[in-house]
């Protein structure tokens, strides 16, 4: 059983750049979730305060109601924007690792590890170093790097970036199979179509703050495309522009 994960007033400086002004959202239990912005809207911020590399000014992060601590937050898979594995370490190697790190047995970690590269179609390349492969497919490493400590929320920043459409299909399915377990699911894409086919919710990002949270999906509530609504909101004048 899991719960929700919720965001609630979050403000991050950078020096003189204010990144992130009174964020607030939640992601619900189950539900799968888009998070965009144009460039430099304060989505990676976000996620990085969310996972807690980055403390907030201002603002609290709760994941099942409750702050989230050092051991809940090893709960999270996280896939960074900045890609970070290592590079010289083989990719099964790497995976039971990163497992291992996040408290899974030996046994379970190597379970796992097997699992998520058979599902992510790069358990032939189990014995490279991962800096051997190709991009998309160290993409596909990565995202079962996110995945390999059997997270209770997902926190994924650009996932489908550099995945051809093999992948995107898979990792699209990963992460509605993740949202049906009932765990909390979100993800930053500029790929604005595949949040409308994926997403339950939307959350659009302007200037560091949240500009609007709309459904996705089959609530028959929207007439417009989550691409259509998007350039509306960001074409919209505000004083944060
Ligand atoms: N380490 C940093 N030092 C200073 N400013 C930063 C730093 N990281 C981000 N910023 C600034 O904070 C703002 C938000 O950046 P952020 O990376 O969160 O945006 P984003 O929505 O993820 O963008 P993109 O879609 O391009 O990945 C931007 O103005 C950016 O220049």
């Amino acid at each position: 059983m899991t719960d929700g994960l919720d965001v609630d007033g979050i403000s991050k400086r950078y020096g003189e750049v204010v990144a992130l002004r009174d964020m607030t959202f939640d992601v619900r239990a189950g539900e799968l979730y888009g998070f965009v912005g144009s460039n430099g809207a304060g989505k990676t911020t976000a996620m990085r305060v969310i996972l807690g590399v980055l403390a907030p000014d201002a603002g609290e992060v709760r994941w099942a109601g409750r702050p989230l601590t050092l051991s809940t937050r090893r709960r999270i898979g996280y896939l960074p924007e900045e890609r970070g594995l290592y590079p010289k370490m083989t990719v099964g190697s790497q995976l039971t690792y990163l497992a291992r790190l996040h408290g899974m047995s030996a046994a379970a970690a190597k379970a796992s590890t097997d699992r998520w590269l058979e599902r992510l179609d790069v358990a032939g390349r189990r014995d490279d170093e991962v800096q051997k492969l190709s991009l998309g497919n160290q993409q596909r490493v990565q995202l079962a790097a996110s995945l390999v400590h059997d997270p209770r929320v997902l926190v994924l920043d650009e996932p489908f970036s550099g995945l051809d459409p093999v992948a995107v299909d898979v990792m699209s399915e990963v992460l509605r199979e993740k949202a049906a377990e009932g765990i909390p699911v979100m993800f930053s894409s500029h790929q604005l179509d595949l949040v409308e086919r994926l997403c339950d919710r939307v959350g659009i990002v302007r200037g560091g703050r949240m500009v609007a949270i709309e459904p996705v999906r089959g609530s028959g509530q929207r007439r417009t495309s989550v691409a259509d609504l998007f350039r509306h909101v960001v074409s919209t004048d505000g004083s944060d522009a």
